[in-house]
């Protein structure tokens, strides 16, 4: 889809406020032209000698009824503007932010967060602003043809004198379309760089610190600001400053040129005293159009290099008809979610040859088979770095598969990041990511759930101990405006938000890095208890692999043992080594 076409589509999305819109605009522009066209009759009525007789009070009343009319179109346009502007921006925030949760969770996204939001909001303004420009332009050119009609009716060849500026500026912007694209692009690519760089900072402070970097850091900092404020100046130079001057120059110029025509003819009768009032102020109008018309096509390039910066947020070719698209509601969503889910409470969950590789690397796995069956707890385990966390989010799709099969009860899942989530699945992440919120809040997390449907998620993620000990409980405030919890509380938070969904199938990566060995154990022994649950979990300690139905080792990305854990541990090396880290927790615990 062409940028044109976009832009387009924008406005199809409510046609009705945009015909609003361009209805209080030409009002707004075609007032203000009332009041000289008044003058001018005047003035030709006192030329022929006529006094003010009861036909100027009606010229009054009509003075008086433009100025009305005119500041009821501007608060009327003023209003509609917000709406476009917030409408506008907010349908190109929304679409995208869509798109990213249309891919799979896990995979990065082309560029840095900070550039991201950097397009999310600087980009998604352009856009905005420039529809804003669009509809102030359609008042304007209202009001530059209906000033060109009445002045073609006093004089044509001054009238096709005062439209040549305008063609003028068209040509001009035709021309030096690419350079106002490249220098806007290049203007909006450093502020993209300053964000993502700050956002680094933001999360890096402490570690910036100790590593007695600040001044490197405020050094490049400066250094990139340096670059935005070069390349933004050299933007607004060219397309405002330097644009602008020769658009005013040449409407100028037309200006003095017509009018030295006009008075010339002002003296060989061919023109009146009325014409030449006419003339005067419409072309301060027509001066205006000019400029207007030539910013609002510069700012129309911008917004082009910005729908290509926002389509770009995400790279899944769906181009600019996803970023102009109509938004789909969320019961759409749901619906398309429930249509592809296999039916039936989990029976089996198996995943065979599964591969994935990291884009960019050769690590990853490969031909991964697995089977998670009803009220199994199946445990994936193996060295740093052996793809076990790559493994559980190919799994439920966070990572899209290169290539292998998913069956949920045997029927095959094309897209397991829409099937293997609440009521079917639920996963924690080795580093789970808390909102700022209550603890309460976090659990939840927007289902509608009981107070002991909490209480139970929090004492089957052992969080109920902790809870005692906060001040507030589960109303105690957390994430990173709140209290700061240890990575094991975090965790199990994460666990009990996973746990109160109540899903068919429980997925935790790497349970043991965060919690000691007795929350660890104490969680296994409280999940399995009525041994209804079916858990795949990682985890490399001796409590969570003795207990497994099934333990799977990966090396390298690969299956190499996968059984009961005494039926496999001593043949493989790294079932060796669980034992001596439960030794030394349990030293540090005193058992
Ligand atoms: N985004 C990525 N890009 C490139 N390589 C990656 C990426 N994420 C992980 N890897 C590599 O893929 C391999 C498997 O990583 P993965 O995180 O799955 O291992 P793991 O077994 O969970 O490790 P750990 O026990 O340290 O958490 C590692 O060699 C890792 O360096």
């Amino acid at each position: 889809m062409s940028h044109l076409k976009a832009t387009f589509a924008l406005i199809r999305r409510a046609p009705g406020w945009f015909a609003l819109s361009a209805v209080l605009q030409i009002m707004r522009s075609v007032f203000p032209l009332v009041p000289a066209l008044v003058v001018s009759i005047a003035f030709d009525r006192l030329a022929e000698g006529s006094g003010l007789n009861e036909g100027m009070w009606v010229l009054f009343a009509v003075l008086i009824g433009a100025v009305l009319g005119r500041v009821g179109s501007l608060f009327g346009s003023v209003a509609v503007d917000g709406w476009t502007d917030s409408t506008t921006g907010g349908l190109l925030i929304r679409n995208t932010v869509a798109r990213v949760f249309r891919r799979p969770g896990a995979e990065a996204l082309p560029h840095s967060t900070g550039s991201t939001v950097n397009r999310l909001t600087t980009d998604s303004q352009t856009v905005a602003d420039m529809m804003v420009s669009t509809m102030v332009v359609v008042g304007s050119t209202a009001q530059a043809l209906f000033a060109l009609g009445v002045m073609a009716s006093v004089d044509v060849v001054l009238t096709v004198l005062v439209v040549v500026p305008v063609f003028a500026a068209g040509l001009l912007i035709t021309f030096t379309s690419k350079q106002i694209k490249r220098h806007y692009a290049r203007s909006r690519e450093a502020a993209g760089e300053v964000s993502s760089m700050l956002r680094e900072v933001f999360r890096a402070v402490q570690a910036i610190k100790l590593a007695d970097g600040v001044d490197r850091v405020t050094d490049r900092v400066r250094e990139l600001s340096e670059t935005r404020r070069a390349r933004t100046l050299k933007s607004r130079l060219f397309s405002q400053v330097m644009l602008g001057a020769v658009f005013n120059s040449t409407s100028g110029l037309g200006a003095g040129l017509v009018m030295l025509l006009a008075v010339s003819r002002l003296r060989d009768g061919t023109l009146t005293v009325g014409g030449i009032v006419l003339f005067v102020s419409y072309l301060v109008w027509i001066t205006e159009f000019t400029t207007l018309f030539s910013q609002s096509l510069a700012e129309y390039k911008q917004a082009a290099v910005s729908m290509t910066r926002l389509d770009e947020v995400v790279d899944d070719g769906a181009g600019l008809a996803a970023l102009v698209a109509a938004p789909t509601s969320r019961s759409a969503v749901a619906a398309v979610s429930r249509d592809t889910s296999p039916v039936g409470p989990l029976t089996q969950l198996s995943a065979r040859q599964l591969t994935y590789r990291h884009p960019g690397s050769d690590r990853g796995i490969e031909g991964v088979d697995l089977d998670v069956r009803r009220g199994e707890l199946v445990v994936v385990t193996g060295g740093v770095g052996a793809g076990k966390t790559t493994l559980l989010r190919v799994l439920i799709g966070a990572l899209d598969r290169d290539a292998g099969t998913i069956e949920w009860n045997g029927v095959e899942v094309d897209r397991p990041s829409e099937v293997l989530i609440p009521p079917r699945c639920a996963y924690t992440p080795q580093v789970p990511y808390l909102m700022t919120g209550s603890v309460r809040d976090n659990i939840t997390a927007g289902v509608d759930v009981t107070e002991a449907d909490i209480e139970r998620a929090a004492y089957l993620s052992v969080l109920d101990a902790d809870l005692a000990t906060m001040p507030d409980g589960l109303a105690t405030r957390v994430g990173p405006r709140g209290t700061t919890l240890s990575g094991g509380q975090a965790q199990r938070v994460a666990a009990a938000q996973m746990l109160v969904r109540n899903p068919d199938l429980l997925v935790f990566d790497d349970i043991s890095s965060a919690l000691d060995v007795n929350t660890e154990r104490e969680l296994w022994h409280r999940l399995r208890a009525d041994g209804t649950r079916t858990c795949l979990a990682v985890s490399h300690r001796e409590i969570a692999l003795a207990q497994a139905d099934r333990v799977v080792v990966l090396r390298d990305g690969k299956v190499v043992a996968s059984g009961r854990y005494e039926d496999i541990r001593d043949s493989v090396p790294e079932l060796s080594h669980a034992d001596p880290t439960d030794l030394v927790d349990n030293l540090v615990s005193g058992q």
